[in-house]
């Protein structure tokens, strides 16, 4: 299992190294020979290759000096470049390099970086341990102009040690410009804001330095790469006297007038990755999906204006459900007034202003009152409109059912469920509060999506494609979450293997067809050779 951590989580880590006996020169040294070995298996033979190592005031730039002086000692011309920090005796890895005579040159002596740039010119390699996880605030003046002097075009190879300077290790914000590297070797651990943009953007290629650190301490309230060793133990077993009910039955809520695909993606989602049988329930809106899928039932509901599913549609609704493992709830389902009333009463969160306005149907014992009361839902993804529709509702966390939901939010539809303008900076945390507070299992979508549950845990998918960038490919994965969770998947598991699987194939389109023209359909049949792959 590969943890991401904060800061904080970084240094409990390093204090607690310490506490079991570790010392931090000898932490540091070894953070400083495993980048060292990186750098070396990228430059080939040493031998002639200059290197040069910026230097900063903390402990990275200590980490910068352990990695000068092995690279030296390898056969490599290294050079050193220091910004504000002055040589102590006591700087035992200074004294090293001093010892080994290799170059030095002072920014305060170079105020307009006139040195810098012809070292860079001439360089085959730049190691920046200018700033790591100490990155405190914007970079500015002369920080900043020796990172300008790392703009790409540039001829050498820039290797940012923990994490480029410039880059929030919490959030991965870089407010005042940062180090644009080509890899970025963490120490120890990845740092969350290496995974999260801009940061992941601007580290390149990420490696990692084995520092030996007690690996139990804190270990449940770090962050999880998901990767393929996490969600492959996941995948629904497929006996071979398995038959259609074996895996699940999916009911896709998805789809109006003016989102008539949404239907289509979503259905086609869940049956891609395995679920025994899926129903499409709605109007004539959605008729066109039914019968681009064949294999999908449909349930017809009755309609409100212009084919909207409205709360008429709740009678026929509450018979079929018992029949479901999963309900997947919203893709595309618009966000009229008469939908709104429909979901506010199928989730049961009528108000009582709202029961007021449709008392005749909740009144007394009558027959309609038990037909249209709030069913116990089966594991649900909530999705898109259906996720837009539950933001205005007021106080809705606090009156829905817990730990029965898969929210997959992109980052509009977490600020409107936040009811903030903007999202704080550290979506980890963000996902993870929400999960927490709402009792629900949070999936935050983006280049890098979070899936968070309401115990803490929490997975980070490391995923940019720009083939993902279009239209519908979140209605895919609502339906493929969909999909998993009526295979009997734990909300968590299913959100967590349904982002991986998504991403797989997403990666599978990506290499024939590109960054761009992918449509969302193009992920369907690559669900079930993603699938293949992981088995
Ligand atoms: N301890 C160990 O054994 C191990 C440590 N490790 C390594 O240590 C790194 C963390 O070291 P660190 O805590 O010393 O912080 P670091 O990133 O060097 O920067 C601190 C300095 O930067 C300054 N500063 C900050 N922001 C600034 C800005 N925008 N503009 C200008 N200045 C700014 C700040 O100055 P001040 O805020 O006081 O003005 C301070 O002087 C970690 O990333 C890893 O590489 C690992 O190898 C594991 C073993
Ligand atoms: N640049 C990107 N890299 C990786 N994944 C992306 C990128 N852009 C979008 N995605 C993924 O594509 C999906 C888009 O979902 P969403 O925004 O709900 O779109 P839609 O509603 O049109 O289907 C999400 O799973 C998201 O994580
Ligand atoms: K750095």
């Amino acid at each position: 299992m590969q943890k991401i951590v904060t800061q904080t989580e970084m240094y409990a880590l390093e204090h607690a190294a310490v506490a079991h006996g570790a010392t931090w020169e000898g932490l540091m040294e070894q953070a400083g020979w495993g980048v060292a070995q990186v750098a070396l298996a990228r430059l080939g033979d040493p031998k002639g290759r200059r290197v040069v190592v910026l230097v900063g005031p903390g402990n990275n730039g200590g980490d910068g000096l352990v990695v000068a002086r092995h690279v030296h000692d390898a056969g490599a011309q290294v050079a050193l470049y220091f910004w504000r920090r002055q040589f102590a005796p006591s700087d035992a890895n200074w004294q090293r390099c001093r010892t080994r005579g290799l170059a030095e040159t002072m920014a305060a002596d170079d105020p307009t970086q006139t040195s810098l740039r012809k070292l860079v010119a001439e360089a085959d390699l730049v190691v920046d341990a200018l700033l790591g996880m100490g990155t405190s605030r914007p970079v500015e003046g002369p920080l900043a102009a020796i990172i300008a002097t790392l703009q790409p075009p540039r001829r050498p190879l820039v290797l940012a040690i923990d994490l480029p300077s410039g880059v929030d290790a919490g959030t991965g914000a870089a407010p005042g410009g940062a180090v644009c590297a080509d890899l970025t070797v963490a120490t120890g651990l990845p740092k969350r804001g290496l995974l999260l943009y801009p940061g992941r953007r601007l580290a390149g290629t990420l490696e990692l330095a084995i520092l030996e650190l007690p690996h139990d301490y804190l270990e449940t309230t770090m962050s999880d790469l998901l990767r393929a060793a996490e969600v492959q133990p996941l995948l629904p077993a497929r006996p071979p006297d398995a038959h259609k009910g074996s895996f699940g039955k999916v009911l896709v809520l998805a789809g109006s007038l003016h989102f008539p695909g949404a239907a289509y993606l979503a259905c086609a989602g869940a049956a891609r990755v395995g679920a025994g049988l899926v129903t499409l329930a709605g109007g004539r809106a959605v008729l066109g999906s039914a019968m681009r899928l064949p294999e999908a039932t449909l349930l017809p509901l009755a309609e409100g204006d212009w084919g909207a599913v409205g709360p008429g549609a709740l009678a026929e609704l509450n018979k079929a459900l018992p029949n479901y493992q999963a309900l997947v709830l919203g893709p595309g389902m618009g966000q009229g007034e008469a939908t709104g009333e429909f979901l506010q009463r199928l989730l049961g969160l009528e108000t009582p202003k709202s029961r007021v306005r449709v008392g005749f149907l909740i009144d007394s014992n009558s027959d309609e009152a038990t037909e249209n009361a709030a069913p116990d839902l089966p594991p649900t993804v909530l999705d898109a409109d259906g996720l837009n529709l539950l933001a205005k509702i007021e106080e809705w966390h606090e009156r829905l059912p817990r730990e029965r939901f898969v929210f997959t939010p992109h980052p509009g539809e977490m600020r409107r469920l936040l009811g903030v303008e903007q999202l704080p900076a550290d979506l980890v945390a963000t996902a993870c509060e929400a999960a927490k507070r709402w009792g629900q299992v949070v999936v935050l979508k983006g280049a890098t999506t979070i899936i968070a549950s309401p115990d803490g845990r929490n997975r980070i998918h490391d995923g940019a494609n720009p083939a993902l960038a279009t239209a519908g490919t979140g209605d895919v994965l609502a339906g493929v979450i969909g999909g998993l969770l009526a295979q009997g998947l734990a909300p968590y598991d299913a959100a967590s293997l349904g982002v991986f699987l998504h991403g797989a194939a997403a990666a599978r389109v990506r290499a024939t067809l590109g960054d761009a023209g992918a449509l969302a359909s193009d992920l369907l049949p690559e669900l079930p050779r993603a699938m293949l792959e992981l088995r």
